[in-house]
């Protein structure tokens, strides 16, 4: 079945120059990684594996161990157990918690191998070493991978700034944003900013539970200048089963995974509300619509390509179809929102974090900030319902918020 998947895509897409190389470089399996891609990764260290020079190893750290951070550690160890290029052991960083049984959650991970609450039942490869001390886990690593909610992470960087390795890179797996006085701020321009790294971005059709069971799937990483970075962090995350593709867009990347996320609020609102596939279709349309113009209109360097990559409309698809997002709000409208999101996520997530509802909050910021709620009807009333200002069937009115015909047809020319 992989490898069949595998032809395909690999037949579909040669037109696309950076698609095709990470094809080549991302998956590799064992043999070929073995007669020595030379990618280099700077300053690594700490090591004694082989003859091979400390600089040429990266030390990855992953920081956050939920759903897909435990997933993506997995993905990781299975790399960095094969390819000289990186170091064999991979740090997770573990907000720590204590467990029903009175174990610290990091101590079971280390000695059962899995994460028995946000992903029971899957090894994530013996390299793995769960680290409950943030400075710790990063001290050696040159190969920062950012996978936590939105909302921890700026926490996380105040602790971080000068505690990392120089010369380190980063990789953001978060989907979500945060709103300033100065304005919206993407998550992988927070790191950036923070910790003075570069910062690449992964996202894609990855619902974590699937790639846990290594159903195949793809992935999307987005570069701001360096290609040849993009691709190690194509081949730290590549597998048969996981064919990552890398595309100079780290801003249209970022935006189609952040603001997918409400849009999957509004297909689980109108499941809850039994409208049917044509409806949900029809959202998911005007949510793609609305996610291309707000990306547009914040950076005008986004690609229209971007929109057809894994992070774009797969990405879309598949947590509309199945995602924690479109669950939690099917139960929303389900209540005639009278349970609040807060409360179905507690009870149905079990501690997993909901990204769309705050993201629905700092879209709408922006859109209030600039005049904009006119222009983006499904973003504005997916806030307004979640903070009860509109009932769940306002989902497929709009009438509070029609757009302005006329306001409409120049910005359709330009950004529709
Ligand atoms: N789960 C999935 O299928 C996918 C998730 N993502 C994205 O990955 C990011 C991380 O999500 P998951 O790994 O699924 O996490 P999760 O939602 O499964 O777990 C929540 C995590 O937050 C941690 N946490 C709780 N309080 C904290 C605090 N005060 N400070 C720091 N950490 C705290 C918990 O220990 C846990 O690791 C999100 O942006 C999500 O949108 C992206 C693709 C797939
Ligand atoms: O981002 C995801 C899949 O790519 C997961 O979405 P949810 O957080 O809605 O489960």
């Amino acid at each position: 079945m992989v490898s069949s998947f595998f032809s395909l895509f690999t037949c579909m897409a040669p037109a696309m120059e950076e698609r095709r190389d990470a094809i080549e470089e991302a998956p590799v399996p064992r043999a070929e990684s073995d007669r020595g891609v030379s990618v280099a990764v700077d300053g690594g260290g700490g090591s004694d594996r082989g003859a091979t020079s400390e600089q040429s190893y990266g030390r990855v750290a992953v920081i956050g161990s939920g759903n897909w951070g435990s997933v993506a550690a997995k993905l990781i160890a299975s790399n960095a157990a094969k390819h000289p290029m990186f170091h064999d052991e991979v740090r997770m960083w573990v907000y720590e918690e204590t467990l029903p049984n009175g174990e610290k959650l990091s101590h079971t991970i280390n000695q059962t191998n899995e994460n028995c609450k946000y992903l029971p039942g899957i090894k994530l490869g013996v390299n793995v070493v769960a680290d409950p001390d943030l400075e710790n886990a990063v001290k050696e690593a040159n190969m920062l991978v950012f996978v936590t909610p939105h909302q921890f992470v700026e926490g996380i960087c105040k602790r971080l700034v000068g505690k990392i390795r120089p010369g380190a890179e980063a990789i953001s797996l978060i989907k979500g944003m945060e709103v300033k006085m100065e304005g919206p701020c993407m998550i992988s321009k927070l790191i950036s900013d923070m910790l003075g790294i570069n910062c690449c971005v992964l996202m894609g059709a990855n619902i974590a539970n699937e790639i846990a069971v290594e159903k195949f799937s793809e992935a999307t990483v987005g570069y701001r200048q360096d290609k040849e970075v993009a691709q190690r962090w194509a081949r730290l995350f590549g597998t048969s089963y996981f064919l990552v593709s890398v595309v100079q867009d780290v801003e249209g990347v970022e935006l189609c995974g952040t603001l997918k996320n409400v849009v999957a609020i509004a297909a689980g609102l109108v499941d809850g509300l039994d409208m049917g596939n044509n409806t949900k279709a029809a959202i998911m349309r005007i949510g793609l619509r609305e996610m291309r113009a707000f990306s547009k209109l914040l950076f005008s360097s986004v690609r229209d390509s971007t929109f057809f990559e894994s992070c774009g409309v797969a990405d879309l698809i598949t947590t509309c179809l199945g995602g924690r997002n479109r669950r939690v709000a099917e139960a929303f409208a389900r209540s005639g929102g009278k349970r609040s999101f807060d409360e179905l996520e507690a009870e149905l997530l079990q501690g997993q974090k909901l990204q769309g509802v705050s993201t629905a909050k700092e879209v709408y910021e922006v859109l209030s900030n600039r005049g904009w709620q006119g222009l983006f009807p499904l973003f504005t009333t997916v806030h307004e319902i979640c903070v009860g200002e509109l009932p769940p069937t306002a989902i497929v009115e709009y009438s509070e918020h029609s757009p302005n015909v006329s306001i409409m047809e120049g910005f359709t020319q330009h950004y529709y």
